[in-house]
């Protein structure tokens, strides 16, 4: 059974409908400073969801408060209906939201295809003995591979993972995230500190991602959540401004605004049509 290929139950409830991911009234004060401010939103199944806002609006210590990296002032998370609030993230990951990280959580010594393998066998609950029988090698090593072909990184697999580029870094770590079979996934800045050639690349990664596979994706490069995004919920000064398409976002006034405090918004959103 590959990433793509999973149970229902899996996923969260069968064949559920209604969001996959829902934040409630979330708020997290650091002190008199509101970093997240009463936010509520919904991600629905299979969605490519970007959470965009100016320096300082919340976005990554939203991003923690749904990961569970941070415990919420007040609020929840709902995932697939249930709440997750009170659960840490490892308890949310079990339950299939998933990370990666902003910074490499790689094993650099250890080859593309290990750091994959070892994510499908903590998956499979594979701990003391990894290696078994021969023939449930194979089928963890599968898994693996077909990752590893998904994400494009098939022919970096015997690579040391210290070795490869930043963006296959960035690569890999998505790959180690998707081998754990996440119903939603959450991504952390996957441009940061990436060269533009690597996010053209990532951008063709998200995109295949498998289409059951939720995504929520903080980022600050546009052209990356406009190359992605089939929906953008927009942030400032901790509050939440707008929760739209792509096009709703682009033209929001509100939004340009927000991003530049001032009217001349014409380079903002630049599309391919150079609009
Ligand atoms: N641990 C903390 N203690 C105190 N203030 C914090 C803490 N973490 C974040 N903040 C503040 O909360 C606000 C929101 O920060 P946050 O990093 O979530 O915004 P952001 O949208 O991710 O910003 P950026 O785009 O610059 O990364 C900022 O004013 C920040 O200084």
């Amino acid at each position: 059974m590959t990433s793509g290929q999973q149970t229902d139950s899996a996923r969260g409830a069968p064949g559920a409908a209604g969001p996959a991911l829902r934040v409630e009234g979330l708020s997290r004060h650091f002190g008199s400073l509101r970093a997240v401010d009463d936010v509520s939103f919904e991600v629905a199944p299979g969605s490519r969801h970007a959470v965009i806002g100016p320096n300082g609006a919340g976005k990554s210590t939203l991003f923690a408060l749904v990961a569970g990296a941070l415990p919420a002032t007040s609020g929840s998370v709902w995932l697939h209906g249930e709440d997750v609030t009170s659960l840490t993230e490892h308890g949310r990951a079990r339950r299939g939201l998933v990370r990666t990280f902003q910074h490499s959580s790689l094993f650099l010594t250890a080859t593309a295809r290990e750091n994959v393998l070892l994510a499908v066998q903590r998956r499979h609950g594979i701990q003391a003995r990894p290696w078994g029988a021969v023939r449930r090698r194979r089928a963890l090593l599968e898994e693996a591979d077909a990752v590893l072909e998904r994400l494009f990184l098939h022919r970096r697999s015997g690579q040391a993972a210290g070795a490869l580029s930043h963006g296959e870094r960035r690569q890999l770590e998505v790959a180690v995230a998707l081998a754990t079979s996440p119903s939603v996934l959450l991504l952390d800045e996957p441009a940061a500190g990436m060269s533009p050639a690597d996010t053209q690349a990532f951008q063709e990664i998200v995109l295949a991602l498998p289409s059951d596979v939720t995504v929520l994706l903080v980022e600050h490069d546009l052209d990356l959540v406009f190359g992605v995004a089939d929906r953008v919920t927009v942030m400032q000064l901790g509050q939440h401004l707008l929760t739209g398409d792509p096009a709703q976002v682009r033209a929001s006034d509100a939004v340009q605004k927000a991003y530049l405090g001032a009217e001349d918004t014409s380079e903002l959103f630049v599309d391919e049509e150079g609009g």
